[in-house]
């Protein structure tokens, strides 16, 4: 598959401080691709990238196979933000916006704006500062899907739906992937909006990429390793290169380890543990075991 979105050691400060450094990233059109993050890692600051609304410090973007263009509202035509920030048109009514947002863009579908009202059951008389955030969300994806984007920029999208209206909405975007051959790249905290729906993922920390891939890729590569011995074990054991966190709690050991286990488990049944367990990693597993590694944990926090 070619890449629709090429990123090549793209760095962005902003008021002089650095937010994202040297993100190199390729996304394959057709794709739903996901960004994950800690708070403040960066998402919205590289979707902003991808739609214009920033450019980079350093770096170069590609989109289509060409540089960014210096005018962002071309890119706007085909590159369509969806995100719960700031106030979305409040003083139109529904019908308003749509009639609005049809002149905007050029490639405009009436037929699917039609459909989608319809399956969302879009309050088209009502005005859009009384609609609850869940509608007003799924309006914001109504207005970019109306628009035929090539490329869809998610912003924590199912913020504020309920569990029915999420379910819909996911499935909405894998049947545009699938009819259209558009492309999604989603920054999310819900690990389960991914599991559902991604091809492939990248986790940003503190600006950088710390790990990006398939999605299955990635779960093949890692695994939890859950050793049970009679006491402690050597120190020595652990000291291997794929371990990326471990810790003991009596006489459970249990370690997150990349790549290979057959030699990790040779040393442990040399050190004479009783039994081991090797498991698959759900992707909020692997998520905090990579910024584990990262030193990223959080202690609870007592307030009275
Ligand atoms: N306009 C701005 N002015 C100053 N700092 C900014 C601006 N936009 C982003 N930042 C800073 O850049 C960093 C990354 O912000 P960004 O919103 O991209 O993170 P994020 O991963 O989307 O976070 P969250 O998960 O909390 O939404 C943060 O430290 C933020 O304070």
């Amino acid at each position: 598959m070619s890449s629709i979105v090429e990123i090549k050691h793209v760095s962005k400060e902003i008021d002089g401080r650095s937010v994202l450094s040297g993100v190199d990233l390729a996304i394959s059109a057709g794709s739903v691709y996901g960004i994950v993050g800690a708070n403040g890692a960066g998402k919205t600051t590289l979707l902003r990238l991808l739609n214009g609304v920033y450019r980079p410090s350093s770096g170069e973007i590609h989109i289509f196979g060409q540089p960014m263009p210096e005018e962002a509202a071309a890119i706007r035509q085909r590159v369509h933000l969806v995100s719960s920030d700031g106030s979305f048109y409040p003083g139109f009514r529904v019908k308003d916006l749509f009639r609005y947002a049809s002149m905007l863009y050029s490639s405009w579908d009436h037929q699917r704006c039609n459909t989608l009202i319809a399956a969302l059951e879009l309050p088209v008389e009502q005005s859009i500062r009384t609609l609850s955030l869940g509608m007003q969300m799924q309006l914001r994806l109504a207005v970019a899907l109306c628009s035929r984007p090539d490329i869809l920029l998610l912003d924590e999208p199912t913020n504020g739906l309920d569990p029915v209206v999420r379910r819909q909405f996911l499935q909405l975007i894998v049947q545009e992937v699938a009819g259209t051959g558009m492309t999604v790249v989603m920054a999310t905290h819900r690990f389960e909006d991914l599991e559902a729906i991604a091809d492939g993922i990248s986790v940003l920390y503190q600006g950088r990429l710390l790990l990006s891939g398939m999605l299955e890729d990635l779960k093949t590569q890692f695994h939890e390793v859950i050793a049970v011995a009679d006491g402690s074990i050597s120190a020595d054991v652990w000291n291997f290169p794929g371990i990326q966190s471990m810790q003991s709690r009596g006489a459970i050991h249990s370690c997150i380890v990349k790549g290979d286990t057959t030699r990790l488990c040779e040393q442990l049944e040399s050190a004479g543990v009783l039994h081991i367990d090797i498991l698959p990693l759900s992707l909020e597993e692997l998520f905090r075991a990579v910024m584990r590694k990262e030193g990223y944990s959080r202690d609870a926090v007592f307030l009275l």
